[in-house]
């Protein structure tokens, strides 16, 4: 495995490779309970079946810190190979928590988790070089340049084969677009070139699963775009991409898949085009004429009609904006403005939740 971790300034990108895991409270470990109210899920079957088809199964994976805090609680999460998968919360919701889990870097204090079908932590040996991540940002030398930087970072991962070095690290330049500045010191790099060669230090080998904590955090908007478009190409390639985040924004414009959290539990998870497919479409009509306008949308049995100063709504339903039109303009009602209004992923969530999400960061 090789995961890029935050040591603080400048720091070495300590407990990267081989981290052990900590000796942390509460080592009893079984079977959890699903506690997560999972708005769409495409679940696994229960046993973990070996060809799933899931880069990430947990079962009731649950962290109690030592001061009785429960940061994640009872999580069943289920990443499908080759999605992009957004797992988003606000801080403090477990996301961190979560990965330092799925990576062996903290121990759970109950639940079981599968990798790329292989269960976890025994089958960490074989599985963990198959994954790439990055925890809480880079962690390079200033003073060295990018390239002098990742083969210190490989030479840390007993996994890694020194004879194949200079290509891989070539290779991973080159993925993140940093080939041509592989010669400048760190310290000269953009936030935006500092995080894409934070992303070539989890791709120093062919990962098939990257994992991903908050890689855009920091960034200015135009270093956010480059990680943006990293990752997609990445996924487009096949990797199956884990991404944390606290922007709903953002993950709505990177992501296949969604898990949202919310205080250390799951409160939806599934495809977003699934997500937005049961969402409640609604239907607007701009006209003086409210009243008729309400008569003809009830009359084409559109239910939830609410009527405005200038405008009447009602839930589209699976009905076609078209025929609603039509049957106004028929009916003589004069029609200013129509529009057919999909509720975004924030509306869905905070009908799910009762509470706003930060989308803004
Ligand atoms: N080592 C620790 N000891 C005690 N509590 C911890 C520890 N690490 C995290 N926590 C607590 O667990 C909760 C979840 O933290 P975590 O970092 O996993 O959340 P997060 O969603 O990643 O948030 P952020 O984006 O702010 O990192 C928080 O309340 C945090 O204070």
């Amino acid at each position: 495995m090789s995961i890029v971790q935050n040591a603080g300034s400048g720091g070495t990108g300590k407990n990267r490779t081989g981290a052990a895991p900590e000796n942390g409270t509460g080592e009893a470990r079984g079977a959890g309970t699903a506690g997560s109210a999972v708005l769409t899920a495409e679940r696994p079957a229960p046993g973990f079946p070996a060809d799933d088809g899931f880069a990430i199964v947990t079962s009731g994976l649950t962290k109690r810190f030592g001061s009785g805090q429960v940061a994640v609680d009872a999580l069943d999460l289920a990443v499908p190979g080759g999605s992009v998968f957004g797992f988003l919360g606000p801080n403090g919701s477990g996301k961190t928590t979560t990965i330092r889990m799925l990576l062996g870097l903290v121990s759970p204090t109950a639940g079981d988790w599968r990798l790329l079908g292989t269960p976890m932590p025994g089958g960490a040996g074989g599985v963990l070089p198959r994954v790439g991540a990055l925890v809480e940002g880079p962690a390079f030398y200033p003073y060295l340049s990018g390239e002098a930087n990742l083969r210190r970072y490989d030479a840390a991962d007993p996994s890694a084969d020194p004879r194949t070095v200079s290509a891989r690290i070539g290779y991973a330049l080159e993925r993140v677009g940093l080939a041509a500045a592989a010669r400048k010191r760190y310290r000269a790099y953009s936030l935006g070139m500092r995080q894409r060669l934070a992303i070539a230090g989890a791709l120093l080998g062919p990962r098939e699963l990257l994992i991903l904590d908050e890689p855009t955090n920091g960034l200015d908007p135009q270093g956010t775009r480059e990680v943006r478009g990293l990752v997609k190409e990445i996924a487009a390639e096949g990797t199956t991409v884990f991404v944390s985040s606290h922007l709903l924004a953002e993950v709505e414009q990177m992501c296949s898949h969604i898990a949202v959290m919310r205080a250390g539990r799951l409160v939806a998870q599934g495809a977003i085009a699934e997500l937005r497919a049961g969402e409640a479409v609604r239907i607007r009509v701009e006209t003086p004429d409210t009243v008729e306008a309400a008569a003809v949308l009830a009359g084409l049995g559109l239910s939830e009609i609410r009527l405005g100063d200038g405008d009447v709504s009602a839930a589209l339903g699976t009905g076609a904006a078209e025929r609603v039109c039509a049957a106004l303009v028929a009916d003589g009602v004069a029609v200013r403005g129509l529009a057919v209004q999909r509720p975004s992923l924030e509306d869905m969530f905070v009908g799910l939740t009762g509470e706003g999400f930060d989308v803004d960061g």
